[in-house]
């Protein structure tokens, strides 16, 4: 095999209450990309389309050139990549573009390659696309693009990243107001130092939330999606967030939040036409306030980054 096309979908970070440690895959978005091998040993970019000139092609500062680079190191190889990102979703928009990316590329070069790892082992190449993409190396977005469905990161040191169980029929509401909340300054306003009240609180929520999921009980799901310590930090950065959050509960979200980072938003909903209604009273909203947005009205996508061919 001389050549290869994988898709990563987009994913939803955090979750509300599970900050760097809770993420699910969406069916749509995402991002495609095909490696082809050259004779030259050199790794290059030859073609981005979708990033509106944004991306860097300088192999040296692009998170998918960066973690071919790792992989090829880790299989002791020289083998030359020739490099056609296409982002089919949008950047800095709390979905896990640059995510979505490095999970692409690692799939692929993983099956180019002979599928020496499983996606399990490439989860720690994937979260240093994060690192030079915003500076950290958080897994809540790469493990779902990897994994697929929801994913809990339980620790870091040592990495314990696994599926979850969850309410099957779900569907979601994705909504990219466009205004620019770059991830790494999103992750610089959140406080070192919480209260023990909020932590108490939060981890209630959080395992609530897992609990929920396991049981397929969507009354704990919703009760526990709340988060007392990022939410009340970021949702400054995301103009009219709190009246998109009381549309989307008034209108029968299970529960509603901040994808990722943002400026993203995110609601999880029992039924399409729930979300149907939701998703159009939130832009509808956003345009009255002359903000342009997209959104998505999609499914939470269980099989992670694919082979298109
Ligand atoms: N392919 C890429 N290579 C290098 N940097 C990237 C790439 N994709 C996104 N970034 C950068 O990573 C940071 C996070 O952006 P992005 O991943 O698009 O946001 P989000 O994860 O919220 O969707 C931004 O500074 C963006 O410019
Ligand atoms: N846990 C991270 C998730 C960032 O998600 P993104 O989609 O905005 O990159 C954080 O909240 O910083």
């Amino acid at each position: 095999m001389d050549s290869i096309k994988v898709f990563a979908p987009a994913t939803v970070a955090n979750v509300v209450c599970g900050y760097d440690i809770l993420g699910f895959a969406i069916d749509e978005p995402g991002d495609e990309i095909i490696l082809t091998k050259n004779d030259f040993n050199k790794i290059t970019i030859t073609k981005i389309e979708g990033d509106g000139g944004k991306l860097p092609k300088n192999p040296e500062k692009n998170v998918v050139s960066h973690v071919i680079r790792l992989f090829l190191e880790k299989v002791n190889s020289t083998q030359g990549i020739d490099i056609e990102l296409y982002k089919k979703m949008p950047l800095n928009s709390g979905m896990g573009s640059s995510a979505a990316s490095s999970v692409a590329a690692l799939v692929a070069i993983n099956e180019l390659m002979g599928k020496p790892f499983s996606r399990q082992e490439l989860l720690p190449l994937a979260m240093e696309g994060e690192r030079i993409a915003c500076g950290n190396a958080h897994a809540d977005n790469v493990a779902p693009a990897l994994l697929g469905g929801m994913v809990l990161v339980r620790s870091y040191e040592p990495l314990d990243a696994f599926k979850l169980p969850y309410p099957k029929g779900l569907s979601v509401v994705s909504v990219h107001p466009h205004v620019d909340v770059p991830t790494g300054e999103a992750r610089k306003i959140i406080k070192e130092r919480i209260s023990l009240k909020s932590a108490v609180q939060q981890w209630g929520n959080i395992a609530g939330l897992v609990a929920g999921f396991c049981t397929n009980d969507l009354g704990l799901v919703s009760r526990s999606l709340e988060d007392v310590i990022i939410e009340p930090v970021r949702a400054m950065l995301i103009p009219y967030f709190y009246e998109m959050k009381q549309l989307a509960l008034d209108n029968g979200a299970i529960g509603f939040g901040i994808s990722g980072s943002g400026p993203s938003v995110f609601a999880l909903c029992e039924k399409k036409d729930i979300a149907e209604v939701i998703s159009y009273k939130i832009k509808e909203l956003l345009n009255q306030k002359n903000i342009e947005s997209e959104s998505f009205v999609t499914k939470i996508n269980d099989e992670g980054a694919r082979v298109i061919n």
